[in-house]
């Protein structure tokens, strides 16, 4: 495996201002050569300090289709939706809601066939639990082996979280992967112990989805951390 590349930051905001150039430049870029720029992020805490700063790049906003990289099934404009946290960050982004059927099987199906027209997506930017959970594919949970495959069909899918709110929507990690660029942000002491661990190999990590990420990805990944 080629080992992902480690960006190792002083503190979180300089970590979010060079994630923020990184990721503008990638964006202009797709613009620059005539199409749309696509871009999956992270939901939860870890991208607050990002977002405000991405929304300050020189970009054609309306030329960014923005989705989350994962949802929870709560109303669009509940306080705990990813959605909602990158709609009040980046409003002139064109949104793709996850919630695109009645039920969370149907949104998934929907949302996963829309995503998987936008590929190759311009940047993908995954955030890790302490459980080592990426997106909404969790430890443990119904479906998992299927969500991680190597090889397979990129797609969304219904996961299941161990805390509220538990019914969740997921890109699956073949989705996940097939972006141009592909960063994992990780904030704190907690996380990074996970993430030597799984560097490590060491077999208590072999379960984890960020396990997967990382053997899958390789030196495409590169990881951002910050205490
Ligand atoms: O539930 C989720 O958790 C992860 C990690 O969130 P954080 O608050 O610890 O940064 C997040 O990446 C994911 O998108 C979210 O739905």
């Amino acid at each position: 495996m080629n080992f992902p590349v480690l960006c190792l930051y002083p503190d979180r905001d300089t970590c979010a201002a060079e994630l923020a150039q990184v990721l503008g430049a990638r964006l202009r870029a797709d613009q620059l050569a005539g199409g749309r720029a696509r871009l999956l992020l992270a939901g939860g805490q870890s991208p607050l300090p990002l977002l405000g700063r991405l929304a300050g790049e020189a970009l054609d906003w309306s030329r960014v289709d923005l989705s989350p990289t994962d949802e929870r099934w709560v109303a669009a404009d509940a306080a705990s939706s990813n959605l909602q946290l990158l709609r009040t960050a980046l409003p002139q982004a064109r949104l793709l809601d996850p919630r695109q059927g009645p039920t969370p099987e149907q949104a998934a199906q929907a949302w996963g066939e829309q995503l998987a027209g936008w590929l190759p997506l311009t940047a993908v930017l995954l955030g890790m639990g302490e459980d080592g959970h990426i997106a909404s594919l969790f430890p443990g949970m119904p479906g998992l082996t299927a969500a991680l495959a190597d090889g397979a069909s990129p797609s969304a899918l219904v996961g299941a979280a161990p805390v509220a709110p538990q019914v969740r929507l997921s890109s699956n990690l073949a989705l996940l992967l097939r972006s141009d660029w592909l960063g994992l942000l990780v904030f704190g002491g907690a996380k990074r112990e996970v993430l030597e661990a799984v560097l490590a190999d060491q077999p208590e990590t072999r379960q984890l989805p960020v396990h997967a990420l990382v053997q899958q990805a390789g030196g495409r990944l590169q990881i951002h951390w910050a205490p």
